[in-house]
């Protein structure tokens, strides 16, 4: 009982730093620096402990007091995925919407994907989850509409004033349209790259929504996520990869999506020059 009465607030402190730890450690795994960091900490370890127990005095000293510049260092070479990473925990609207909500929209929203697909209209939606595309949305004309087929295929109807740059869907609805996204710079010596398919790789990159391509040249309907584009999918994939998505409790997160595309031979590293080409 003393125990306890003596070291409650130890117990308390290591729960909120267990919690901080681990909501940081869930933020940022997503990010693409995650394993060059990951690297990064288990070779200066090595070396920290090599250091001390050779009794590398040098090192040890060099280690001791370069602490806080390697800490600015990582704070600048990493301040993107910081970014993206604080984002995340900043925010938490991911799915606020109910399940029936959810299911409802991943219909709807699949079956307009393939009408324009079917009409071989154009089309580039960027579906928001956990970071906030309001930075991306300024750059559109909002709607703020019920999502519908009907308004998707109006607005991406080729001519019409706001067809052109991306649609981005928020809780379901449309919030705005004629969006530009950042296009992927790594793909840039890539001329076979279609600029709307590089819009979708770009966003994913940046931001943790799910963008969806359909090809005004082929039909072709394709799926960015976290910068990977998964073309040519078929209206069954298409739409078990949407439930996959929105329906979290069934496929627990992006890995389990992930997992799913993997598994097929759909999958195309960007910088694969028939990436957007569509011609297959
Ligand atoms: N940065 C951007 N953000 C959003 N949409 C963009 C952006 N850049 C281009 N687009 C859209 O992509 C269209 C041009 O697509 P382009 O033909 O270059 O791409 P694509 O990937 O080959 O697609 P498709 O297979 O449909 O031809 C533009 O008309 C515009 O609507």
């Amino acid at each position: 009982m003393d125990f306890i009465l003596n070291h409650w607030k130890d117990g308390i402190e290591i729960l909120i730093l267990w919690v901080g730890i681990y909501q940081i450690y869930r933020a940022f795994r997503a990010t693409r620096g995650a394993r060059i960091l990951v690297g990064i900490i288990m070779i200066l370890a090595v070396v920290t402990s090599l250091a001390f127990i050779l009794e590398l005095r040098v090192i040890g000293w060099i280690l001791i007091h370069s602490t806080l510049w390697i800490a600015f260092a990582l704070v600048i070479i990493f301040q993107p995925e910081l970014r993206t990473a604080l984002a995340k925990l900043g925010s938490s609207r991911l799915f606020s919407f109910s399940k029936t909500q959810r299911l409802e929209f991943t219909g709807v929203f699949a079956s307009a994907v393939i009408q324009l697909s079917k009409k071989r209209i154009g089309a580039l939606f960027a579906l928001e989850r956990e970071i906030s595309l309001k930075e991306h949305q300024d750059t559109g004309v909002i709607l703020d509409a019920e999502f519908s087929p009907e308004l998707a295929l109006t607005v991406f109807f080729p001519k019409t004033a706001l067809h052109d740059g991306g649609m981005i869907l928020s809780q379901g609805r449309m919030a705005a349209a004629g969006c530009v996204f950042p296009v992927s710079q790594k793909e840039m010596n890539d001329r076979t790259l279609g600029l709307r398919h590089r819009a979708a790789v770009g966003l994913t990159e940046e931001t943790d929504a799910v963008a969806v391509v359909v090809s005004e040249e082929t039909g072709a309907i394709s799926v960015a996520i976290n910068g990977d584009l998964e073309r040519n999918l078929s209206e069954e994939e298409f739409r078990e990869m949407l439930e996959a998505i929105f329906l979290p409790e069934e496929s627990q997160d992006d890995e389990d999506v992930q997992e799913t595309l993997d598994s097929e031979d759909h999958s195309i590293d960007p910088s694969d020059s028939d990436l957007v080409s569509d011609k297959s």
